[in-house]
C-alpha cells in the first residue's frame, strides 16, 4: 500500500542532475497546480486519503479526476504521484524513493522496483530502488510494425517480443537510486562484476572479461556513493551504454551485448524484482496499442 502524496508536503528536494526533471516541470506546472487543487478537494470530499497500488488504478476516484485533468498521466506507473508545483515524480512503493516521470526529455517511466541483496547469507538489505525508462516513440518505431497488432496479454507471453525489446536499438535508461547508506564504490564494482558478468556469460559466452572490466572500471575509487546517489545506465542510439553518477558522465561503451545484459537484470528471465518486471513489460506493450 502506498500513501497518496499531496503537493508541497512530500516533494523531495531536487537533485542538481535532474535535467529532465526540470523539463518535465515546465511542461506540467500549469496543469499540475489545477490537478493538485482538484485532487486535494476530491480526496477531502470523498474521504479518500490513501490510494492503493493496484493493477487497475482506474478504480480510484482520484485517478478518475486525474484522467480528466491530466490526460497523459495514465502512462505513469501508479506508485504514488507527487504533484509538487514544479515537478512530477512517482514514488516507489516499497522504499518511498521518488523517481522523475520522464528523463532525458522523452524517456518515460515504465516501472520501479527494489534491489535487495543478502549479506553473507545472514540478512537482506535494500541496496537501491530503480526505475526503468524508455522512449515510447522509439518503441513504436522499432517494434510497431512487427508487434503492433498484438494485444497486451499476447505481447506479455511473447518471448521474441521481450528479446526484441531488450536487443532493439531503443533508447532506454535504468536509474538506480541508492538507499543503503554504507556503500563503497568497491562493492558497487564487485556487485556489477557478479550480476553483469553472469549475463555477459549467458548471452555472449565466456570471452567477455575485457568488456566487463571496461564497464566496471568506470566506477573509480574516487567516486563516493552515499545514500541518495543516482547511477544512470542509459542505452543510447547504436547500443551505446552511457554511465552517469549523480548526473556526471563517467564513461560510455558501444556494445549491444553489454546493453542487453544490463537490461536483463531488470527485465529478463530472472529479474531483481519480478513485480517491477511485470510493470515494465505491461507499459512497454501498452506503447504499441495506440
Ligand atoms: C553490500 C551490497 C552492495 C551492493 C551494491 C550494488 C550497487 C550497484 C550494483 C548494480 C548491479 C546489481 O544490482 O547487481
Amino acid at each position: 500500500m502506498v500513501s497518496l502524496r499531496f503537493p508541497f508536503l512530500f516533494s523531495q528536494p531536487k537533485r542538481p542532475n535532474d535535467i529532465s526533471h526540470a523539463t518535465t516541470s515546465r511542461s506540467f506546472s500549469a496543469t499540475t497546480v489545477v490537478a493538485c487543487a482538484f485532487a486535494a478537494g476530491a480526496a477531502a470530499f470523498s474521504g479518500i486519503a490513501v490510494a492503493q497500488k493496484t493493477t487497475n488504478p482506474k478504480h480510484s476516484f482520484l485517478q478518475n479526476a486525474m484522467d480528466l485533468l491530466l490526460p497523459n498521466h495514465s502512462s505513469l506507473p501508479w506508485g504514488s504521484l507527487s504533484l509538487a508545483d514544479t515537478s512530477l515524480t512517482v514514488v516507489e512503493s516499497k522504499n518511498g524513493v521518488s523517481f522523475p516521470s520522464v528523463v532525458f526529455q522523452s524517456r518515460r517511466l515504465l516501472g520501479m522496483g527494489l534491489r535487495r541483496k543478502s549479506i553473507l547469507g545472514l540478512k537482506n538489505i535494500d541496496v537501491y530502488a530503480f526505475g526503468v525508462y524508455a522512449d515510447d516513440n522509439e518503441v513504436k518505431k522499432v517494434l510497431g510494425e512487427k508487434y503492433g497488432k498484438l494485444s497486451i496479454s499476447e505481447l506479455k507471453e511473447n518471448k521474441e517480443f521481450k528479446g526484441d525489446l531488450m536487443g532493439g536499438d531503443i533508447g532506454m535508461t535504468v536509474r538506480l537510486q541508492i538507499v543503503y547508506g554504507k556503500l563503497s564504490i568497491r562493492s558497487v564494482r564487485s556487485a556489477f562484476e557478479e550480476s553483469v558478468g553472469s549475463r555477459l556469460q549467458k548471452f555472449g559466452g565466456p570471452d567477455n572479461k575485457e568488456l566487463l572490466q571496461r564497464f566496471t572500471s568506470q566506477f573509480k575509487d574516487e567516486y563516493k556513493i552515499p545514500r541518495g546517489s543516482v547511477i544512470e545506465l542509459s542505452k543510447d542510439q547504436g547500443h551505446v551504454l552511457r554511465t552517469r553518477i549523480d548526473g556526471k558522465e563517467v564513461g560510455s561503451i558501444q556494445s549491444k551485448l553489454l546493453c542487453r545484459s544490463i537490461l536483463d537484470l531488470y527485465m529478463g528471465e530472472d529479474p531483481f524484482d519480478r513485480q517491477a518486471k511485470e510493470e515494465i513489460e505491461s507499459k512497454l506493450a501498452s506503447f504499441l496499442q495506440k
